[in-house]
């Protein structure tokens, strides 16, 4: 191999058995690459974002490099692109590298099912959109997305809308033990979505990734949040050709002012979650793991039936006492409220 590597057109490919692979384990260094973010993906074509932030930044469309093999790319994936970076009609790049994700959403199809699927990179919270009515809350759905999140190595935010339908406040408590944000949104008839300045403090500069059902009012939050959202996820059209976007992949779109990101994933429902390891929902609880490092025995299992889980000796024994401390009070809804997602990880109930 020479000194320094090949470059792209050095490595020859011949055509074997299977068709696919080059001729060498050597893999070019493609030193002429450029950075760019994945926006969208639809049909093994990408729409990213070169130089990202970048004054002369570009909207191009991309394949995946051979070499690249069954590795998967997904919306917030930073990426080295290769090839034609003008953005011009018809013009393809090639993506040849991806970075190492700072955080991965991932999903199992369902429970039983092992298989993984990634769905966003690099994003910084998800953003669980729950109407407070008509559709009705249902927690233990949204108790498995903050589970897929904290996984996730993101944060959860819980976005309350229809407050003007029902009250927020049980939900908000049931939520912030776990560590959970909440904000609430409402709309009159005819009129703008109330709340809205909460939710963008909450989005500013973060990458955000929206999941919620169908009818909770997800796409009047992203039209309201992201006015040009349609001209947003032009990129992508531009791959399929066709005049709406109608893919159910996640899309990710530019907050006004450069403010961050918002990824739309329109064809998630739901989290199977066969993938999540205790310990990986654990650290989200920074309080509740030093506790269990320290006083748990071999084995434990967290649960509430448990032996001599040091939970409950961090709570107190008598957890029935109405004249227990505000404190022990505290204790006893985070473990609960632990308790609870450690639940809806193994519950194979996915409503
Ligand atoms: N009362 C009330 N209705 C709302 C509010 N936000 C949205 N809606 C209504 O709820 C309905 C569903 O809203 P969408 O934004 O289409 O919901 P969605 O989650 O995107 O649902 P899909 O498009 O099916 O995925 C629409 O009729 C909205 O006008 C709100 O804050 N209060």
């Amino acid at each position: 191999m020479p000194r320094g590597g090949y470059e792209d057109h050095e490595v020859r490919q011949r055509p074997n058995r299977r068709g696919s692979r080059p001729r060498t384990k050597i893999r070019p260094e493609h030193r002429e690459a450029v950075p760019a973010l994945v926006t969208g993906v639809d049909r093994g074509r990408y729409a990213v974002l070169v130089h990202p932030g970048e004054p002369h930044e570009q909207d191009v469309v991309a394949m995946k490099a051979r070499e690249l093999g069954r590795q998967r790319i997904v919306p917030g994936d930073l990426v080295a692109v290769v090839g034609d970076v003008t953005g011009a009609p018809g013009s393809l790049a090639r993506i040849v590298r991806i970075t190492p994700r700072r955080t991965l959403l991932r999903r199992t199809a369902d429970d039983t099912d092992p298989v993984e699927r990634v769905i966003v990179a690099n994003a910084d919270q998800l953003v669980i959109v729950t109407a407070l009515a008509d559709p009705e809350p249902r927690t233990r759905m949204i108790d498995r997305c903050v589970v897929a999140a904290y996984d996730a190595g993101m944060t959860a935010v819980l976005c309350l809308t229809k407050a003007d339908l029902a009250d927020p406040a049980p939900m908000a408590d049931l939520y912030r033990p776990l560590g959970v944000d909440v904000v609430v949104t409402s709309r009159a008839p005819d009129r703008e979505v109330a709340g809205l300045d909460e939710v963008r403090a909450r989005l500013d500069g973060r990458t955000s990734v929206l999941v919620g059902h169908s009818g909770v009012g997800k796409s009047t939050l992203v039209n309201a949040l992201v006015p040009d959202a349609r001209r947003a996820t032009g990129a992508v059209n531009a791959v399929t050709g066709r005049g709406r976007h109608t893919s159910s992949s996640a899309v990710a779109l530019r907050l006004p002012g450069h403010r961050g990101w918002v990824i739309d994933t329109p064809g998630v429902r739901s989290f199977g979650l066969a993938h999540v390891h205790v310990d990986s929902l654990l650290h989200a609880f920074a309080d509740l793991d030093s506790v269990v490092r320290e006083s748990c025995p071999r084995g434990c299992t967290h649960t509430q039936d448990a032996p001599d889980c040091g939970l409950d000796a961090w709570v107190g024994t008598d957890q029935e006492d109405t004249s227990a401390s505000p404190e022990r009070r505290r204790r006893a809804a985070r473990v609960d409220s632990m308790r609870r997602l450690l639940t809806a990880r193994s519950a194979t109930d996915q409503s």
